[in-house]
This record gives C-alpha cells, structure tokens and sequence, in this order.
C-alpha cells in the first residue's frame, strides 16, 4: 500500500506545482486567446455549442500541427522547412544536433533556424557571431531540454548554477567561484593525483587479465570520486570492492573501526548510488531514448499542462527511470547539505577557506569544502542560501564536473590512441619528466607537458562534449543582419565552429602540435572558433579544474600505459543530449609501458626536454596555471 501511494504521488507532482517559467507562456496566451476569440464568435454567430466546441477542438490541431505563431515569428531566418509537430527531431535522432548543424550550416549560412519539436532554434555557426550571442546574452533557455520534469525538479535545478537567471544566477556565480581560484585548484590536486592512482591500479589488473575495458566507464569512475574528494571530501570508493577498515586490537579502537567501516560503506553505496542516477540522468536526456511524454511536449510546448497531467497519472517507463534518477542525485545532494550543516553546528567543520601559516595570505578553499563555502554565501538582502539551493549547487556540481571530463579523457585517449605519431610525442614528453618513473605527476609538472596539455585541447576541439551552448535572446538582439525574437533560444554551433576549415586547416586531423607556442597556425587562427568551455559571463566555471583533471589524468595513464583501440571503433559512434558522448563507451587494450627504459631515457634526455618546454606553452589554449 505504502509503494503504491508512494509511485501515485511522485508522478502526481508533475500537475501539482506549476510554478516554473518556461517560456512557452506567451505563445500559449496568443494561441488560446485566439481559440477563445473563434469560439466566441462561432457562438455569437448563433452556431450550437457542441458544433462551435468541436469546430475549435478542430481549429486547436490545426494551430498545433501548423505552429502559426513560431513560424510567423521566425519566418524571415532561413531553414529548413517545418514539418508538423516533429519539426526536425528525426535529424537530431538519425544524426545528432552537431552533424544536422553541419548540413544546414552548408546549406543555409551561418546563421539558420531548425525545429526541435515545434520550437524553432537559432542556431550560430560563425566564431565572431557565436562570440557575439555569447557574450551579449545572459541567461539559458530553461525548456532546452526537459520540458517535463516534475515542477519541483525542475524548479531546484532552475535554481542551481548552470540555470539560475539574472540576480540569482550573479549571486551564485560569486558564492562559487573562489572554489576555482588558482590557490583552490592547486590544493585539489593531490586528490586528483591519488584518483588517477587508483584508476592507473585498476588499468594495472586489467592489463594483466589482457581483457579489454570501457575505458569511457573507468574514466567515469575516476571523475566522480574527483568530484567526491574535491567538493564534497567522501570517498565514494568507487575502485575498491569493499571498504577496508584496519585491524583494530582492543574495544575502543574496534568500536571507532567499525564506525568508519560503517561510514565507508554507506559512502561507496552512496558513490555507488550517485554514479548511477548520474548515467542515467545523461542518458534520458537523449531524444532518442526520451519519454514519449518529453517528446510530446516538444512537439505542443502550449499542451504542457494537459501532458504533464496525462504523464502524472500514466507515466512511462522513461519518465520513470528518470525520476527514479533526479530523486537519488537530490536525495545524496539533501544528504551532503545536511552533513555540512551538521558538521558546521557541532564545530567539527574545518573552515572552508584556508589561509597560509601566518594567517595572512588567502590560499584558496580546502578540498572537500565546497558546501561549507556555499553555506557562507549572502545575497544582496544578506540571506543565506536555503537547504534546497543548496543542493541544487551540489547536483550542478555533481552532474557537471562528472561525465563531460570523462568524455574529455576517453576521447583524448581515442585519439592518441588513433594516431601513432602524437603518441610517440606524448610518451616522449612524459619520459622526459624528472624523477622517478612511476611517482605521481603533480600540479607543478604540468608547465613541463605543453604537448599532454595541446592533446586535451585539441580531442576538446575535435570532440567538444558540449557541442553547443545556449542563450535565451532578449533586448531585440540582432546577428548577422537577422532579428532573433525574444524569447527564442539561441545556439552557438561550437562542434562546426570547431571543425570548420575556414578556421582550422586539416580541420577534421587530430594535429596536436597546433597549440604549441611557436606554431603558425595558432598566431593566424580565430580565438571565438575554440569554445570547448563556452565563452562570455557564463563560460563554464569549472574549466580550469577540467583541465587540471584531465592533464593530470593522462599525463599518469600514459607514463605507465599504452591504449590500442579495440577493432570496429574507427571513426567513432557518438551520440548527443546534454553532452555527446561515445555511443557506447571507448574499448580498449591497455599495455603495460616497460619502466626501466623509461627511466633511462628520461635522465638522458632530462636536460633538453625541460629547455625546449618553456617554449612550448600553448598560448591561446587554456591555461590553468596562473
Ligand atoms: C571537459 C570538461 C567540461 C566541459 C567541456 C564543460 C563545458 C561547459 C560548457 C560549454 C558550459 C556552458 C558555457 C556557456 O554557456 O558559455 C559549461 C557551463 C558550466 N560548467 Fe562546465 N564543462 C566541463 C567541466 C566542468 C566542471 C569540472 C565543472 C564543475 C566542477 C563544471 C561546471 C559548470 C557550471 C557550474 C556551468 C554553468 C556556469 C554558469 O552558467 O555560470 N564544468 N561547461
């Protein structure tokens, strides 16, 4: 009985909280203002009410299968043509948004509008435009790309970073952002370091299995215990098959044993958990796999209230699975909030920001404290954030900084591991590092590996995991000689900026060495045509504790590893929702690298190596190091 309450009232609050903005208000009053209109006047032309009932009924699917108002709206920006309620979802479905942006960029120019359902998207492919958009836009879209999602859901993660609009949106960005100052990202990555560690134990036994790995998987694994380390400090134990507590000898020292036993395995259950929700979460945002109720929804944004009812009382399966995966990451995220506070009220939290031994100089915020300095953050009224805004920010957190580095990793890996020749580059610089072979590499490394640091940049040119960023035009925005509506969402076209030979010579190659200092195709090329982050006031925040991840991340795989790719994979199957990732993940065998001649070679070639680096810093590839 209680089951049954519990899967009537979930799906229940779909109809109960109708409060979110999601844009399609205005077209909704235009339309069923009209409809009213037309039924006031059939009744006053004297036609019976059930016929002038049926009549509008008829002239609602005709406005819902014609779209009059958006195309009307849109009609000057080219396109491609509308199709009835589908729009252009088979195209984004047979071969993602990024390759239909491509067709229509070819077809259409730089500037074009295509129909997700019934909503059309201005869609940007031009470096300066994009950057323009980008820039001069402040806020996202909320309806992009779940226009369903239970009203309370959707409500916290409107309030979360990556949503939040205007004051709140500037209030948070300010309340996170010392989490990614230099003195922060530097005190994560010993973390990240021992992450990578474990990651290259795991690779270590499967290269003695000689099996091969979803290295997309592993990588995956490794992002979220960064996550979990760096912004929250649990271990989520996502490498070992049972938490291990030490052997303890007498009752006391049992007991405080057992405890963090106890501790340490709701932590990897949780990990565990959240891992989960967090691939499942990615993947219901697929238009292909989505609830046929999402789908509808696109397709008659103005229905939204009438879908969201039906799918309260029938949900899917998808619909389902999906609320199944947003109330674990919001239950794991209340459950972060709430041990932080705790921590705060008995005086166990260490304080978020640290200082150095004098007390004098700021040295950024200590691992682990992420919510304890969002628990400091006031706005303008002096309010701090709620319970609820505060997990909002832990599921941003959560959702962002795990599955777009791992794609970031596993596609780098694809392409060293499809190019011998940068590979060579790669394993040459990393035998270069001085010091033992097998130590971890550290932060302060990083200035010696230029060529590790343009491979990440250059698989993020190639692969973007977010291959668009999206705006919500406003103040009559013009670009490119076209009127963007208010309201319309706008998306810059980064994966065909990105591969776009106008910008890029050999624009489809993975040429590493275009970043490096020095080459010429760097000082020629266009800075807005590499977007892999964004750009503007909502450029993503958490870019430079991607990178330091990632260089860290590979520099350690590779030092020990090779990686040849499992037959079948060339080119690569990606596919697209919130991030394009690999269609099913990344295979691949993993060699053992031989230590010892590693080891000589690199006291041989020490000297030379750390000379020839100081040239070879990419300059407009990001720098984390500042
Ligand atoms: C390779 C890894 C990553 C990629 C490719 C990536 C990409 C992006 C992109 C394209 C945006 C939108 C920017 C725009 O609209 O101009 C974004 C926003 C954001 N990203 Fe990332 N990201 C990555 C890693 C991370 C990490 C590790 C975190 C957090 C720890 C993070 C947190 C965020 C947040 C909070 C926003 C929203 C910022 C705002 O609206 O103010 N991202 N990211």
């Amino acid at each position: 009985m209680a089951a049954l309450k519990k899967k009537l009232s979930r799906p229940l609050s779909f109809v109960l909280h109708s409060s979110v903005e999601m844009g399609d208000e205005p077209e909704r009053t235009v339309v069923f203002g009209g409809l009213a209109l037309f039924a006031a006047a059939l009744l006053l032309a004297g036609t019976p009410p059930l016929r002038a009932v049926l009549l509008t009924v008829l002239a609602l699917l005709v406005v819902l299968a014609t779209n009059p108002y958006q195309r009307w709206r849109h009609r000057h920006i080219p396109g491609p043509a509308y199709r009835p309620l589908f729009g252009n979802l088979p195209e984004f479905i047979a071969d993602g948004s990024h390759a239909f942006f491509d067709e229509c960029r070819a077809k259409y120019g730089p500037v074009f509008k295509v129909w997700f359902g019934s909503r059309p998207w201005v869609v940007i492919a031009d470096a300066d435009l994009g950057r323009r958009a980008n820039y001069k836009l402040l806020n996202r879209p909320l309806a992009i790309s779940n226009p369903l999602a239970p009203d309370h859901a959707m409500q916290s993660s409107a309030e979360g970073l990556l949503l939040a609009k205007d004051a709140t949106w500037s209030m948070l960005r300010k309340a996170w952002q010392p989490a990614f100052h230099s003195e922060s990202l530097a005190g994560y990555a010993p973390g990240m370091a021992s992450e990578a560690a474990r990651l290259v134990d795991r690779l270590a036994e499967v290269a003695a299995g000689g099996a091969a790995t979803n290295i997309w998987r592993d990588i995956g694994h490794m992002t979220m215990s960064v996550v979990g380390s760096a912004a929250y400090g649990v271990d989520f134990l996502l490498f070992d098959r049972q938490p291990t507590a030490p052997a303890a000898s007498d009752a006391a020292a049992s007991a405080a044993a057992k405890d963090r036993a106890d501790r340490e395995a709701k932590h990897q259950q949780q990990g565990r958990a959240v891992v989960h929700a967090a691939a499942e979460m990615f993947k219901c945002t697929e238009v292909s796999g989505a609830s046929r109720y999402i789908a509808a929804a696109h397709a008659m944004p103005v229905m939204r209230p009438l879908i969201s009812a039906l799918a309260s009382v029938f949900p899917d399966a998808a619909l389902t699975r999906l609320c199944n995966a947003r109330e674990t990451l919001s239950t794991a995220s209340h459950g972060l909030v709430a041990a932080t506070r705790a921590a705060v009220a008995t005086g166990e939290a260490q304080p978020a920001r640290r200082e150095d031994a004098d007390g004098k100089r700021p040295m950024g915020v200590a691992p682990g404290s992420f919510l304890g300095l969002l628990l400091a953050a006031r706005d303008t009224e002096g309010h701090g954030l709620s319970d609820r805004q505060m997990a909002a920010q832990a599921n941003v957190f959560t959702l962002a900084g795990y599955e777009t580095t791992a794609n970031a990793l596993s596609y780098a890996i694809y392409c060293v591991a499809s190019s011998p020749d940068a590979q060579a580059k790669l394993l040459a610089e990393l035998d270069a590092l001085p010091g033992a072979p097998d130590r971890e590499v550290t932060v302060e490394d990083l200035q010696l590996l230029p060529f590790t640091a343009a491979v990440i940049d250059e698989a993020l040119r190639l692969y973007p995991p977010a291959t668009r960023t999206a705006r919500e035009a406003r103040g009559g925005l013009s670009l490119g000689g076209y009127a963007i509506p208010d309201g319309t969402a706008v998306m810059v076209a980064t994966y065909s900026i990105q591969r776009d030979p106008a910008y890029w010579p050999k624009a489809d190659a993975f040429l590493p060495e275009r970043w490096l200092k020095g080459h010429e195709e760097l000082a020629a090329s266009n800075p807005h045509a590499y977007l892999p982050f964004g750009s503007g006031a909502r450029m993503c925040i958490g870019y430079r504790f991607a990178l330091q991840e990632a260089r860290l991340t590979l520099a350690q795989l590779y030092r020990r590893f090779t990686f040849g790719l499992e037959p079948g994979q060339v080119p690569l199957k990606v596919k697209t929702g919130i991030t394009m990732s690999p269609e099913s993940g990344v295979f691949v065998r993993v060699a053992e690298r031989p230590l010892r001649a590693q080891a000589a070679a690199a006291e041989a070639e020490a000297a030379p190596a750390e000379a020839g680096a100081e040239a070879a810093v990419p300059a407009h590839a990001i720098a984390i190091v500042a």
